[in-house]
């Protein structure tokens, strides 16, 4: 595993690969599709990769069969340019230099923190054999890392669930691995832990130069973290790009739906603009497309709402509002409509009645065909 300097020094020149995927396809007996179908990706050094996608797209599947939990029927995969499974090739997990964080921690409840982060490294495998007193300094430097230097002695049951993962962190990074995924690492935790412990394990991935791969189903997590994010439906990947991309340039209606939450309304091209409900929206505020009818993409801080009487025209009614801190986000029903999500600073009450027009942005409405 490469120190935190050489890390920043290689900004200018592209880092190596770390992981490669090929038509990766795993379908478990009792299905009729694949839990993963051809799944290609590739993760370079020091990347951190988020898997998200809804309930049963295959996130932890495709997690499983990286670390070596679970053998796919097609394709291959290799780590550090050499095969770990395909092509004749099948290496257990132990002997894949990866590190496994998991949900519930899985940490051995009769062992204290030292030794917890230790099992590890007594049990690499027999090809790696590490002397005690490397043990001793590894576990303690991972410690250390975690932030809880001085907890070596405690047991699980004497740490929150924000330190007992992050002794699951430690035990994961103790024997240095350039990769280290964790399934859905935060979902256990209190919703300020989350955000902090988040942020932290990315500095303290970055700051050791190692690669991760994390799963999630959370679409703000995924955001807020990751370097890339794999977008996941029914098994294949839908999208694989950077966070911003993802949110301003969603590949389908499924990704800005799940990413971003937007609204969708049927809108029409004609010679004035994209007719939708909402009124006709000028088509230099649209990205061009051939498409002459689609779903308009609208996301909830594309909405501007203006107060009005309830006998105007197009009128709708805030039936839910959420007080965010510097915005609201409001719930909007329409009979004909039916609901739209809002986000903006402006105060409303509930049963206010608003007119809804369309704000631009820098990067442009879509419509999906
Ligand atoms: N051991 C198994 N045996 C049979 N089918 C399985 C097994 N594990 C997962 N599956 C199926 O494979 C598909 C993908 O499951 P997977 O757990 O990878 O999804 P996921 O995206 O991680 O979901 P979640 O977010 O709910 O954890 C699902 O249809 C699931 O029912």
């Amino acid at each position: 595993m490469p120190t935190a300097s050489q890390v920043s020094n290689v900004t200018t020149t592209p880092l190596p690969t770390v992981l490669e995927l090929h038509n990766v396809t795993k379908q478990y007996q009792q299905q009729t599709v694949p839990a993963i179908n051809q799944v290609s990706l590739q993760l370079r050094q020091g990347e951190l990769l988020a898997l998200l996608g809804p309930s049963g797209c295959g996130k932890t599947t495709l997690l499983r069969t990286i670390a070596g939990f679970e053998n796919p029927e097609k394709g291959w995969i290799e780590l550090a340019k050499q095969p770990v499974c395909g092509q004749g090739t099948t290496l257990p997990p132990e002997r894949r230099d990866v590190g496994i964080v998991f949900q519930d921690y899985a940490l051995f409840p009769h062992l204290c923190v030292i030794d917890n982060v230790s099992f590890g490294l007594k049990h690499l495998g027999r090809h790696r054999r590490l002397p005690n007193a490397q043990i001793q300094t590894l576990a303690q430097e991972a410690i250390s890392l975690v932030g809880l230097a001085g907890f070596e002695r405690r047991y699980p049951h004497e740490l929150s669930g924000g330190q007992q993962q992050r002794v699951a962190l430690a035990r994961a990074l103790a024997p240095r691995p350039s990769l280290v995924l964790l399934d859905e690492p935060f979902s256990n935790l209190d919703v300020q832990v989350r955000l902090y412990l988040r942020q932290e394990v990315r500095s303290i991935l970055k700051g050791v130069g190692a690669s991760g791969i994390f799963v999630t189903h959370d679409q703000q997590e995924a955001l807020a973290i990751a370097d890339r994010v794999a977008v996941m439906r029914a098994g294949r990947i839908e999208q694989l790009a950077s966070p911003e991309e993802i949110y301003e340039q969603p590949a389908s209606q499924f990704i800005a739906d799940f990413v971003t939450q937007a609204n969708f309304l049927k809108a029409q091209r004609s010679a004035g603009g994209w007719k939708t409900a909402l009124g006709l929206v000028d088509t230099a505020m649209v990205n061009p497309t051939d498409a002459t009818q689609g779903m308009l993409m609208l996301r909830q801080e594309e909405l501007y709402l203006k107060a009005v009487e309830t006998d105007a025209e197009m009128v709708l009614v805030i039936c839910d509002r959420e007080f965010l801190g510097r915005e609201y986000k409001y719930t909007l029903n329409h009979p004909s409509l039916g609901k739209l999500k809002a986000r903006t600073p402006i105060r409303f009450a509930t049963g206010d009645t608003v007119q809804v027009s369309v704000k631009p942005n820098p990067y442009g409405l879509r419509v999906f065909v």
